[in-house]
């Protein structure tokens, strides 16, 4: 067996090659980070290659580095957070956009945004040094790949004190390689998650040791921090926070483009249904997979479930992009808590990110409360990430890697849902599971796990079970 350190080169340099020659395929070369975005070729083996690079490069200067200094590294985490709000809520990089590649001096950014030019300096050179950012001369900086994902749509002296509209506009077409978010010219809902968690997140975070050990009947540490007995989605319904609601809602439309457009219709044959079925999206927020599948069957009646201010922001949402099918009663819009009995007798319930939402306690309320009103014959559709171990796990079917990679590739494929699942937690007291969880979820409400459609976004398609 090729030496350890050796056999991560290898993975490297083979899978670099097949980069490189998809991109020679494609008549270009792979560009660097400084250069402006391009689609990046979407062929299944290009992703492949990607994940193997990420998994072994990582393992590579991790296994290199001085321990102290990779704990050190990732000890100091917080000075990511704070740094991307600090650009963001000063739209630093609208700012260089309109800079231009010859980038601003700190100095007059500062003077922009109303910050002594020399701490803009200091956490721009921060996150330069972690490639988001350039400097181009000391002390003058410039997008990059990167920091263009912050970018929105408006100019920047249009955007600096519009909270409630700062974010509007954003495409919803994120351009995404599976899992690698590449920046647009201008950002992406996604772009907003990442915000959304140097904001919320963050709160969160910072009584996630303490909850662990005593919630002190709070919802989560989210809750603790901001010493309130609701969760986020209650406070998102308080006066003060509508801005905030609006940000995570136009943020929820990015992950749909993680399985790329037709995926979520292309997961259940919805047009094996008999025509004029009922459909719940259980949760709904701006209904963006409602919208998908109503496209790909409009035979059917669709009905979004939320909480007040989440219906009035799809309302909104709905009346811009597809208005025809509110007035033609195809999708019909209810306030509605999961939380009560579920009022609709329906072929289909599917919900999106939301069981992860919640501890287990409160996904057997709803998952029992739809199990109550469903037919013998309604499906239930829960789609969700897929947590991996770090080691293979025979139970979920994960093999393992090629040596020495771990089973889940480090950050590659486990990174975000490690990532999620623990802003999960901090939010929440929400959870992502294995697809063994998720079928143990099910039995405990009266729902068999038929078969699992993989994807970043998985579907677990279950049955009722009498
Ligand atoms: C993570 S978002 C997912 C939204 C949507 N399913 C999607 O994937 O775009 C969670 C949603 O659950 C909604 N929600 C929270 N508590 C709820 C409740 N008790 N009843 C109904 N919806 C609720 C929130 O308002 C939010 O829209």
């Amino acid at each position: 067996m090729t030496d350890y350190l050796n056999a991560l080169v290898e993975i490297i340099s083979s899978n670099v090659k097949i980069l490189n020659n998809a991109y020679t395929k494609d008549g270009r070369k792979f560009p660097s980070l400084d250069e402006p975005f391009e689609a990046t070729p979407s062929a299944e083996a290009v992703q492949e290659a990607t994940r193997l690079i990420v998994a072994a490069t990582t393992q590579l200067a991790t296994s290199v580095r001085s321990p102290l200094e990779v704990l050190l590294e990732q000890a100091t985490g917080m000075y990511n957070t704070v740094t991307l709000r600090f650009v963001n809520d000063h739209n630093v990089a609208d700012l260089l956009k309109e800079a231009g590649p010859k980038g601003l001096n700190a100095k007059e950014i500062g003077k922009q945004i109303g910050v002594d030019g020399a701490y803009v300096a200091r956490c721009l050179r921060y996150l330069a040094t972690r490639h988001i950012f350039r400097e181009v001369s000391p002390n003058v900086f410039a997008n990059n790949r990167l920091s263009s994902v912050l970018v929105k749509s408006k100019p920047f002296k249009d955007i600096e004190t519009d909270l409630m509209t700062k974010y509007d506009d954003a495409p919803s077409s994120a351009l995404v390689s599976h899992s690698y978010v590449h920046s647009a010219p201008v950002a992406s809902t996604l772009g907003l998650v990442v915000i959304h968690s140097t904001d919320e997140g963050f709160m969160g975070s910072q009584s996630f040791v303490e909850f662990m050990k005593d919630s002190k009947g709070y919802a989560s540490p989210f809750s603790i921090t901001l010493q309130q007995h609701t969760n986020m989605f209650d406070w998102y319904e308080q006066p003060g926070q509508k801005w905030r609601a609006h940000r995570f809602a136009t943020a929820m439309k990015a992950p749909a483009s993680l399985w790329g457009q037709g995926g979520f219709a292309s997961v259940f044959d919805w047009n094996a249904l008999p025509a004029g079925s009922t459909i719940v999206d259980v949760g709904a927020s701006l209904g963006v997979v409602t919208m998908e599948i109503a496209r790909a069957a409009p035979q059917h009646k669709y009905i979004m479930h939320d909480l007040e201010g989440a219906v009035k922001e799809a309302r909104r949402h709905w009346a811009n992009e597809w208005p025809e099918a509110i007035n033609d009663g195809t999708v019909t819009l209810e306030v509605h808590s999961f939380f009560e009995p579920m009022p609709v007798k329906a072929d289909v319930y599917f919900l999106r990110c939301i069981i992860h939402d919640w501890p287990e306690a409160d996904c057997r309320k709803i998952l029992g409360h739809i199990h109550a009103a469903a037919k013998s014959t309604s499906k239930l559709i829960l789609f969700e990430m897929m947590a991996l171990h770090a080691c293979p796990d025979e139970q979920s079917g994960n093999a393992g890697a090629p040596y020495p990679l771990l089973a889940n590739l480090g950050v590659a494929a486990g990174g975000f849902i490690t990532i999620a699942d623990m802003q999960m937690l901090s939010l929440l007291d929400g959870r992502e599971r294995t697809t063994g969880e998720y079928a143990e979820l099910g039995r405990l409400t009266g729902w068999k796990l038929e078969s699992v459609k993989p994807g970043p976004i998985a579907a677990f398609i279950f049955s009722k079970v009498a």
